[in-house]
């Protein structure tokens, strides 16, 4: 399935508690597009202090996670939204282990995020620095406790992005 312009739309995202998936399915329903869930090898812990924890490390430590499976046909897709939950300031160490897996060059890139109360804080920007072969459009950031019933906002979001009419 193909927007009203044509173009075929990928949603990857990342998600630990469902906040993050919540946005996912508002774009997916909006565009038609495809879901991708973007999973690591390693499950984080499922406690939220030790989750922390490990995602700490794993900022300080420039790592790349390793990721469960690829999206097998990326080169069909002309734009991919990519969603992410603001952990400590940024974007979580796996997206960028999936932005580097890709060949991203003419595509469109668009960033979604939800936080905890921080707001867009780095993500975006870090987003942008990391994406630099592709087109960005702006993003859409909620709190996660607002992203189930975020869909009339995502909505209008999209319109101004000209993602759907
Ligand atoms: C490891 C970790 C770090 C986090 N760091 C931040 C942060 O720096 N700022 C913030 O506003 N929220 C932070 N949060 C809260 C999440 O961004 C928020 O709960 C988000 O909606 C979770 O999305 P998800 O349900 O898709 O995983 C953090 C959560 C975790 C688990």
């Amino acid at each position: 399935q193909k927007t009203s312009n044509g173009k075929k739309v990928l949603v990857a995202y990342f998600s630990r508690s469902g906040n993050t998936k919540a946005i996912a399915n508002h774009i997916k329903e909006l565009t038609g597009g495809d879901l991708f869930e973007i999973q690591t090898a390693k499950p984080y812990p499922a406690d939220y202090h030790a989750c922390t924890e490990v995602a700490k490390k794993e900022k300080n430590d420039n790592a790349r996670p390793e990721l469960k499976e690829k999206v097998k046909n990326m080169e069909e897709y002309d734009i991919i939204f990519i969603g992410f939950p603001n952990w400590w300031g940024t974007m979580p160490m796996p997206i960028l282990t999936f932005l580097e897996s890709y060949k991203l060059e003419g595509k469109i890139v668009i960033p979604f995020c939800t936080h905890g109360g921080g707001g867009e804080q780095n993500c975006f920007k870090d987003f942008v620095k990391n994406t630099s072969k592709a087109t960005n459009k702006k993003g859409f950031i909620t709190s996660g406790g607002s992203a189930s019933s975020a869909r009339p906002q995502v909505e209008k979001w999209l319109k101004e992005i000209d993602v759907i009419k």
